[in-house]
């Protein structure tokens, strides 16, 4: 079968040998925001169309030794009934595509309405848990809590580069090229309202913003261009109103104070936590909500009860387990990155019953042979692997939690747990990145009966 969906890629390296257009009919969604067709017995993956439809393509990776092409919409032949006017209009590829270049990333299905985008989703999904998880289970895609009607006013976390001109701007979809940018729809109100477009950002490479999912003042973090004197750095640092502004280092992660805070006050539930501007924090802004209450409601940890939250963050889930179990419970808490353990080992400060270790998962489960209640894991990307999926089980929770992003790698891991004899007892999936192929899963997972 060569339709395997395409990996978040680096570009292709191969040389294009393949006609610079075609016209194709589109069918089913695949893994990663693409939509499979065939053209002459080849496997193409096309981006910005929508099932069912006749289009117009442009390649854009033809290398003859590719086991499928990727190309892009440029015209719609016969559109789907499920294709709208696109909400952004420097990510609409037809938009793009008639000024003879692509569009940005970052919302490839605005030109779907919400309620097709969700069938899609719940489609790949499906797809996903089939042919990698072994198992079939229909999927119904739920909206995040406080979503709005046109899914648009949601990022709290947002980056952005800045062209040759100084001017804010994002990358073209899997390009290093670089489109001024000004309004971002996706974006809660308090990133626009910086109207960052407007300042002369020159000698930046990157300007990040975060906002609290819940209001509040943004922090605004630098990246400087290689050369940029301090003295530059300021200047843009004082041209930025109403937001706290620090210098972040990329490679380390550190951040260096320019004005107000380095961190941002988040609250879930009830419940505040600090977060580093460069920490990971879930970035809708009903992501969090959401995905606590999924949690605590799939695994209901009890008073007494030992739970591992591994690939933790800043300590989002492991601040209302620790408070489920009690002191008479105990708390694992695993998280690779140095400065978002920092955060963890804050937002759970003088709390005798938790452990924050800051690690890699694999090697810390590799120091432990104690019996656990309750695991939950919340992996990057990539998902966990066989070795941490063994790991967990030799743990021998009465359940697994299992919060993913990515629902190849899900299934991947699924796949591991099934071979070692485990279930999918419960599944929700969360559409926390509207207008965007991005969905958020969570599973719960159960034993081999004793
Ligand atoms: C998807 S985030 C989840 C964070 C947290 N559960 C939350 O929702 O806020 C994954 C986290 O895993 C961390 N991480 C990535 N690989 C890791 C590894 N091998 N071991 C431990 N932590 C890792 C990342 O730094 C990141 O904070």
């Amino acid at each position: 079968m060569t339709d395997a969906a395409p990996a978040a890629a680096a570009p292709s390296t191969g040389e294009q040998t393949g006609p610079p257009t075609a016209e194709l009919t589109i069918g089913r969604p695949a893994h990663g925001g693409h939509f499979v067709a065939r053209h002459e017995g080849r496997v193409v993956f096309v981006r910005h169309a929508l099932p069912g439809e006749r289009v117009r393509v442009r390649f854009t990776d033809t290398a003859d030794d590719a086991s499928f092409w990727r190309a892009d919409v440029v015209e719609v032949l016969e559109g789907s009934p499920h294709r709208v006017d696109h909400v952004w209009p420097v990510a609409d590829a037809l938009r793009a595509a008639a000024r003879g270049r692509s569009a940005v990333g970052g919302a490839e299905f605005g030109h779907i309405d919400l309620a097709e985008q969700r069938r899609l989703k719940s489609a790949v999904v499906e797809e996903q848990l089939s042919r990698l998880g072994g198992t079939d289970r229909a999927v119904v895609v739920e909206p995040a809590p406080g979503e709005s009607e046109d899914g648009l006013g949601w990022r709290t976390r947002a980056a952005f580069a800045v062209d040759a001109a100084g001017r804010l701007a994002m990358h073209l979809h899997r390009s290093h090229e670089v489109l001024p940018v000004q309004e971002m729809p996706l974006a809660v109100g308090p990133v626009n309202a910086l109207r960052l477009w407007t300042l002369d950002l020159s000698g930046m490479e990157r300007v990040d913003v975060a906002v609290p999912s819940g209001g509040g003042e943004p922090l605004v973090l630098l990246v400087p261009a290689p050369g940029t004197t301090p003295k530059r750095v300021g200047t843009v640092a004082a041209s930025i109103d109403g937001a706290s502004v620090g210098v972040l280092d990329p490679a380390s992660g550190q951040v260096q104070r320019l004005k107000g805070r380095t961190w941002l006050q988040e609250s879930v539930l009830g419940t505040d936590y600090r977060v580093t501007g460069a920490g990971f924090w879930q970035i809708h802004r009903g992501a969090p909500e959401a995905l606590v209450s999924a949690v605590l409601d799939g695994l209901v940890p009890a008073p007494g009860e030992r739970v591992a939250d591994l690939y933790a963050g800043a300590g989002l889930f492991t601040v209302p387990m620790a408070r489920a179990v009690g002191p008479d419970g105990a708390v694992l808490s695993v998280e690779g990155s140095a400065g978002t353990s920092r955060d963890a080992r804050r937002n759970l400060h003088g709390q005798g019953h938790v452990s924050i270790v800051q690690g890699r998962v694999d090697a810390v489960l590799g120091r432990r042979t104690d019996r656990l209640d309750i695991v939950l894991l919340d992996p990057p990307r990539a998902g966990a692997g066989k070795k941490v999926v063994r790991q967990i089980a030799a743990a021998r929770p009465r359940a697994v939690g299992y919060v993913s992003c990515d629902p190849a790698s899900f299934a991947r891991d699924l796949g591991y747990f099934r071979a070692a004899g485990w279930t999918l007892d419960s599944l929700r999936v969360f559409d926390l990145y509207p207008h965007t192929h991005h969905l958020e899963i969570f599973a719960r997972l159960l034993p081999p009966a004793a």
